[in-house]
């Protein structure tokens, strides 16, 4: 398989389930090509494949040439346009004849694509590109309607009384739209997107809690653990600044006012002293105090599952600390990835022609030089360094994903509980569903019977919810396991949300559990491990002796 095939692998599993391109790069086992060649080509190619779809699709080669996926037409063009050393293939091969005799065509739309953003030298849209400055997307600003305090309704004749609905999630994610707009989310109800310039923080209803600025992604794990079905308490693990607490307290609610939900409590353990403040502050502006027994300067890993007060306890939401990398913004090595659509022939470049005949918007004063290839010597500089780059985050994500672990572990071994949600703001399959498949394959796990959630158990708008896990990963979790897992329903159990993707949301990972013998049915074997799974460990026959709050079992050194 050629470079650029395997490239197209990588960048076609990208699009469909995220993910970081450093460790899709360096997890991959069978690949032919030099990992830092191919890494280098997939990154420079995802950075400047919004520019690049737009040049393919204005010099409509994919409507006329069949040969070429859009994936493949992306990173071809990029190494013949871009790339000093050109096309890594001999002259003679199919790929790159059938790239090269467009090479016309597509330089010519790179310049006037380049003029067109004001770029008088092709080193100065470069300088663009890397500063991220070509986006044509903006990161919409959700805002999570808190119905402790108020309703959707109530808002919109309020706060949004001179806002307009659109139906087009896009709309609002146009950069630099200032348009008083708004859009209900279709998965996550009482979620609307605005516009992200577009800052409710002044508004009187955000000064009183009935807004939080929640990231769609974010909703997911409370709204998934449904806490309003589950007919019991409810611990939040790792809870500050606590805009999934709150989130839970509002669902435990439900339609009646706070004061009326007095049968569940919710615990919320924060480990940090200053969070913990954080934690208060927050659950005390979103009127959740009633609800919320908040256990600040706690270490979930130290509560006894055993404590009387943990009796009723049959929903765990496990939001615990991760990489962070699918936080917007966040340098990691997760660009997001546009492909040139195969039929439409971009309207840029009819705008652009327009433009030279409107009397109000005159061409930018640009100087005009002949193009030359970019050297690609960002992707050359960075390569001595990637081993040890690789290697320093291997070595975190081990840490991370290790503690990760611990967490639902011992989540998993509350009496009474039921069901659990695993969460991370990470793109990182080591903390997604490697830990997912870890847990279920744990001692704890088979003992007291836990499973994954299956989508056709989630909640609505979840189980509507396009992009599930990786296949993949979970395959990869599971080699050389004495376990069978069926992969492709574990990763369909599995949600992703994708960094700066059409679906406006953060990157994020979640996955439910649920624990045979509940009100969703009897096991039918996900796990089908060599062990006696009515057996019961020396670990937890010694837990069950405690009986004070505080346990002593595992301690977090992360
Ligand atoms: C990703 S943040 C949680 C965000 C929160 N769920 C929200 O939605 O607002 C992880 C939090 O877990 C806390 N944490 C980490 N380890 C913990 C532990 N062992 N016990 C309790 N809290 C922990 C961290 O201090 C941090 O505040």
């Amino acid at each position: 398989m050629s470079l650029y095939h395997e490239a197209a692998e990588l960048i076609d599993t990208l699009t469909k389930h995220g993910g970081s391109i450093k460790s899709l790069v360096f997890g991959k086992k069978s690949v032919k090509s030099d990992l830092k060649t191919l890494y280098a080509l997939t990154i420079e190619a995802a950075k400047w494949s919004e520019i690049l779809s737009e040049v393919i699709e204005n010099s409509c080669i994919l409507t006329t040439d069949k040969k070429l996926t859009p994936t493949l037409a992306l990173l071809l063009t990029h190494d013949l346009l871009l790339s000093r050393k050109g096309i890594a293939l001999p002259a003679t091969h199919g790929l790159h004849t059938a790239i090269a005799r467009h090479k016309a065509r597509l330089s010519s739309e790179l310049t006037k694509l380049r003029i067109r953003r004001g770029c008088p030298t092709l080193e100065a849209l470069r300088t663009l590109v890397n500063q991220g400055g070509v986006t044509s997307k903006a990161h919409p600003r959700w805002v999570r309607i808190n119905t402790l305090r108020t309703d959707l309704d109530s808002q919109l004749a309020t706060t949004l009384a001179e806002y307009t609905r659109t139906e087009d999630l896009a709309a609002v994610a146009k950069p630099g739209c200032h348009e008083k707009i708004y859009y209900i989310d279709e998965h996550v109800p009482n979620l609307i997107a605005l516009p992200s310039a577009i800052d409710l923080a002044k508004s009187l209803s955000y000064k009183k809690g009935m807004l939080i600025m929640q990231d769609k992604a974010s909703c997911f794990p409370a709204y998934l653990l449904d806490p309003a079905q589950i007919d019991g308490d409810i611990i939040d693990a790792c809870a500050a600044p606590g805009n999934k607490t709150t989130h839970l307290a509002a669902l435990l609610a439900g339609s009646s006012p706070v004061s009326n939900i007095s049968k569940s409590k919710i615990f919320a353990c924060e480990r940090d002293s200053a969070r913990s403040l954080t934690l208060k502050k927050m659950v005390t502006l979103a009127g959740a105090e009633q609800v919320v027994k908040i256990r600040a300067n706690q270490d979930f890993l130290r509560l006894n599952p055993r404590a009387t007060e943990f009796a009723n306890v049959t929903g765990l939401l496990l939001d615990p600390s991760c990489s962070g990398s699918g936080i917007v913004g966040r340098d990691e090595a997760s660009v997001t990835i546009h492909l040139p659509n195969a039929t439409k022939a971009n309207d840029t470049a009819q705008r652009g022609k327009k433009r030279k005949h409107s009397s109000s918007e005159p061409p930018p004063k640009v100087k005009f030089e002949p193009d030359a290839p970019l050297e690609d010597s960002n992707a050359e500089e960075s390569v001595p360094e990637l081993e040890q780059d690789v290697q320093k985050l291997q070595t975190r994500l081990k840490s991370l994903s290790d503690f990760q672990l611990r967490i639902i572990e011992h989540a998993m071994s509350f009496p009474v509980a039921w069901r659990i949600t695993y969460s991370t703001c990470s793109v990182y399959d080591e903390e997604n569903e490697h830990v997912v498949v870890r847990a279920l394959m744990s001692d704890v796990a088979i003992e007291r019977g836990w499973r994954v959630m299956r989508r056709e158990e989630q909640v609505d708008g979840l189980k509507k919810w396009h992009i599930r896990g990786r296949p993949e990963a979970v395959e990869h979790a599971l080699e050389g396991a004495d376990v069978e897992l069926g992969a492709d329903e574990v990763a369909e159990a599995c949600m992703r949300c994708i960094k700066g993707g059409d679906e406006g949301t953060m990157g994020f990972f979640v996955a439910g559990f649920v624990r045979v013998g509940n009100s969703l049915g009897e096991s039918d074997g996900f796990v089908k491990g060599q062990r006696d799974q009515n057996g019961t460990n020396g670990a937890l026959d010694h837990r069950e002796e405690e009986t004070d709050d505080e346990w002593h079992g595992f301690s977090d050194e992360d």
